[in-house]
C-alpha cells in the first residue's frame, strides 16, 4: 500500500498534521484519568487539603482538557477532507490515463463493469481509508502503546494483567486478517462482475426487449447479487466475530483487573487515585480496541481495492511509442504508399488470423479488401493505425514502419471509419472533428466532411451541427451513425484512409451517392476498404482477396472474376445475402470510370 504514495505525497504533510491532532487529542483524552488520579489522591482524599477549591479546579482542568480535544478532532477532519478528496482525484485521473493508453488488446480482456468499479467504489474506499482509517489506526496503535506504558507506570500488577490479556487480541487480528483478506477482494471482484451485467444489459436493452429476455437478465443479475450478498454477509459475519471478540475481551480483562485491583489496594499496596486512574486509562485504552476489528476491515478493503487499482495501473500498455522515432516524409500529392510485408497476428494466444500479409497499395489507390466471414479483414485494418500491433512481418507507411512512427503522428496520417459507428454523447461538430488538430478544426472543413459523407441531415436537426446527440449516437438512425463516422473519417484528411464497410447500413441511391462523392474527394489520399458489397468494390481501383490469412490474389473485379476461383465464390456467398451481383455491374477501376 505505499505505492499509494505515488499520489498521495503531495496530501502527505496535511494528512500527518491530521494524524498529529487525531494523536494529541487521544493524548488528552490520556491525560484527563492522570487528572482524576490527582483529584482522588488529592483533595478528595486527604482531609488536611482545601477540598472544593482543588476539585473545582480539577474539575476546570478536565474542562479545557474536554474542549481541546474537541477542538483537535475537529481539526483533523478539517485538515485531512481536502488532501482526500484531491488523491481520490488524482488517482482516477491516471486510471482514465492509463486507460486511453492501453491498447484495444487489454480493452478486449476486460469488462467495463470490472474497470467502473475500480475508477468509483475502489478509489472511494482508498480515500475513506487514507483520511480516517489509516490517521484512525496509527493513533490508535499509538493510544494503545502510551495507554498500555501509563497503566504499567501506575501499577505494574494490573498492567501485566492487561499485557496478558492482549495476547490472545492480537492472535485474533492476524486470523481475521488473513480470512478476511480474500473475502474482501471477492466482494470487490463480485461487485465489478455485477457492474459489467448492469452495462451489458443497459447497452444491449433493445435486444433484450425485442427478443423478450428481461427476465433472462433479471434472473442473470439476481444470482450474481445473490452471490454478492452471501460474500458480504460472509464478510461481516467475520468482521462481527472479531469485533465482538475485541470487544468482549477487554471487558473480561477490566474485571479480572478489577478484582486484581481492589485486592492490592485493600492491602494497602496500590493507592484508590492509582486504581481509579488505571481503569479510566483502561476506558480510554479499550476505545481503540474495540475500533480495532472494523479499522482493520477498513484496511483489508482499501489493500483490496489497491490491489485491484493497481493491477490496471501496472498493466504495461505493449503499443507505446518508439525510444527514437521517425517521421514520415513530406506528403506527396496523390497520398501515401501504405505497405504490408509478411503480416502475421493473433487475437491473445489464438491461431494466427493473418499468417503473412503482402499487399501494397500505391499512392492515391483505392483497394477493396474481400474475404470471407472472420477472415480478418476488419483485423488487417486495425494493424495499420496499431490497435494492435503486428506479431509478425511489418507495415510501412511511405517506407516508415508503423512502429517506428509516434502514435500522435500515426493517428495523423491514418483515419479509420468502422463498421459499427461509435458516437460521443457530444455535437455533431466535435463527433466529426474528433482526429483534426484543434487549430485546423475550421467551419469549413465541418461541413466539406458532412457534404462528402452525405451527412447534411445535421444541419436539420434541431441545433444543427451543434446538436448533441445521444449516448453513442444513439438518436440517429444506423445509416446517420455510419455517415457521421464516415465524414469524421474524411474531416482527418488522412494520408491514408481505412474503411470498414463504412456504408452497410445506407440504402442504395445514398451509397451510391456517397461513393461518388468519396471518389472524387480521395484523390490524395490512399485507401483500403472492407468490401461486404459489390457497391462498396466499385470505390475500388483494384480488388485484393484474403483468403486463409493471405492475400491470395489482387486485380481489378474483372480480372479476379476472370481468374480466381475464391473470389467468385466469395462474391456469391456476398450476393447470396445481399443484393444479386452480375457480371456488369460497374464495379472495378474499368467499369466505374
Ligand atoms: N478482439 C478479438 N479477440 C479475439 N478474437 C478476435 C477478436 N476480433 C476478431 N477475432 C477473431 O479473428 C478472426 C477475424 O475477425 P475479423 O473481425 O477480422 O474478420 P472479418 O473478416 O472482418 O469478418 P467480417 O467480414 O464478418 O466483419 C475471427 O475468427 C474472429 O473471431
Amino acid at each position: 500500500m505505499l505505492r499509494l504514495l505515488d499520489w498521495a505525497r503531495p496530501a502527505v504533510p496535511r494528512v500527518v498534521l491530521g494524524g498529529c491532532t487525531a494523536l494529541g487529542a487521544s493524548m488528552l483524552a490520556l491525560a484527563v484519568p492522570q487528572v482524576l488520579r490527582g483529584i482522588v489522591n488529592g483533595p478528595l482524599l486527604d482531609a488536611s487539603a482545601g477540598h472544593t477549591r482543588g476539585v473545582v479546579l480539577g474539575a476546570l482542568l478536565v474542562l479545557v482538557l474536554g474542549v481541546v480535544e474537541a477542538v483537535l478532532v475537529w481539526s483533523r477532519r478539517a485538515l485531512i477532507l481536502t488532501p482526500g478528496t484531491t488523491v481520490e482525484r488524482e488517482m482516477r485521473t491516471s486510471l482514465f490515463r492509463h486507460l486511453l493508453d492501453l491498447p484495444v488488446a487489454f480493452h478486449d480482456r476486460w469488462s467495463g463493469g470490472q474497470l467502473l468499479s475500480r475508477a468509483m467504489s475502489d478509489l472511494g474506499t482508498i480515500r475513506r481509508w487514507m483520511v480516517f482509517g489509516l490517521v484512525m489506526l496509527l493513533v490508535s496503535a499509538t493510544t494503545l502503546v502510551v495507554g498500555l506504558v501509563l497503566m504499567l507506570a501506575t501499577s505494574w500488577q494490573l498492567g501485566l494483567v492487561y499485557l496478558v490479556g492482549a495476547v490472545p487480541m492480537v492472535w485474533l487480528s492476524f486470523r481475521f486478517r488473513t480470512g478476511y483478506r480474500d473475502v474482501a477482494r471477492r466482494a470487490r471482484d463480485q461487485a465489478g462482475d455485477l457492474a459489467t451485467t448492469v452495462e451489458e444489459s443497459v447497452h444491449g436493452i433493445r435486444v433484450l426487449k425485442a427478443f423478450g429476455r428481461g427476465d433472462d437478465a433479471l434472473d442473470d443479475f439476481v444470482r450474481q447479487a445473490d452471490e454478492l450478498r452471501a460474500t458480504e454477509i460472509h464478510k461481516a459475519r467475520t468482521l462481527s466475530r472479531v469485533s465482538f471478540a475485541l470487544g468482549a475481551l477487554p471487558e473480561a480483562v477490566l474485571a479480572v483487573s478489577l478484582a486484581v485491583g481492589v485486592t492490592l489496594t485493600a492491602r494497602g499496596e496500590l493507592s484508590v487515585g492509582a486504581l481509579v486512574a488505571f481503569f479510566a486509562t483502561a476506558a480510554v485504552v479499550n476505545q481503540p480496541v474495540e475500533r480495532l476489528g472494523a479499522l482493520l476491515a477498513m484496511t483489508l478493503d482499501a489493500r483490496a481495492a489497491t490491489d485491484r487499482y493497481l493491477q490496471v495501473v501496472d498493466t504495461a500498455s505493449t503499443v507505446t511509442d518508439p525510444p527514437a522515432p521517425r517521421t514520415l516524409p513530406p506528403p506527396g500529392p496523390r497520398g501515401a504508399r501504405l505497405e504490408l510485408s509478411g503480416v502475421r497476428f493473433a487475437h491473445g494466444h489464438g491461431d494466427d488470423v493473418l499468417a503473412g500479409v503482402d499487399l501494397v497499395v500505391e499512392p492515391g489507390e483505392t483497394v477493396a479488401l474481400v474475404g470471407l466471414t472472420g477472415s480478418g479483414k476488419t483485423t488487417l485494418l486495425q494493424l495499420v493505425p496499431r490497435l494492435y500491433d503486428v506479431t509478425g512481418g511489418s507495415v510501412r507507411i511511405d517506407g516508415v514502419d508503423v512502429r517506428d512512427l509516434t502514435r500522435q503522428d500515426l493517428r495523423r496520417a491514418v483515419a479509420v471509419a468502422f463498421e459499427d459507428p461509435i458516437l460521443f454523447s457530444t455535437s455533431v461538430r466535435e463527433n466529426v472533428l474528433l482526429g483534426v488538430d484543434p487549430d485546423d478544426a475550421t467551419d469549413d472543413r465541418l461541413t466539406r466532411a458532412l457534404d462528402v459523407a452525405r451527412a447534411d441531415f445535421v444541419h436539420r436537426l434541431p441545433q444543427g451541427v451543434d446538436t448533441v446527440i445521444g449516448e453513442e449516437g444513439l438518436s440517429l438512425s444506423g445509416g446517420q451513425r455510419q455517415r457521421v463516422s464516415l465524414a469524421r473519417a474524411i474531416a482527418v484528411r488522412p494520408r491514408v484512409l481505412l474503411l470498414d464497410d463504412p456504408l452497410s447500413a445506407l440504402d442504395v441511391t445514398t451509397e451510391a451517392e456517397v461513393t461518388r462523392r468519396l471518389r472524387a474527394e480521395l484523390t490524395g489520399t490512399t485507401t483500403l476498404v472492407v468490401a461486404h458489397r459489390p457497391s462498396t468494390v466499385a470505390l475500388a481501383d483494384r480488388v485484393a482477396v484474403l483468403e486463409d490469412g493471405r492475400i491470395t490474389g489482387v486485380g481489378t473485379h474483372t480480372e479476379l472474376l476472370a481468374h480466381h476461383p475464391h473470389y467468385r465464390f466469395v462474391l456469391t456467398a456476398l450476393a447470396a445475402s445481399d443484393e444479386p451481383w452480375t457480371d456488369d455491374e460497374p464495379v472495378g477501376t474499368e467499369a466505374a470510370r
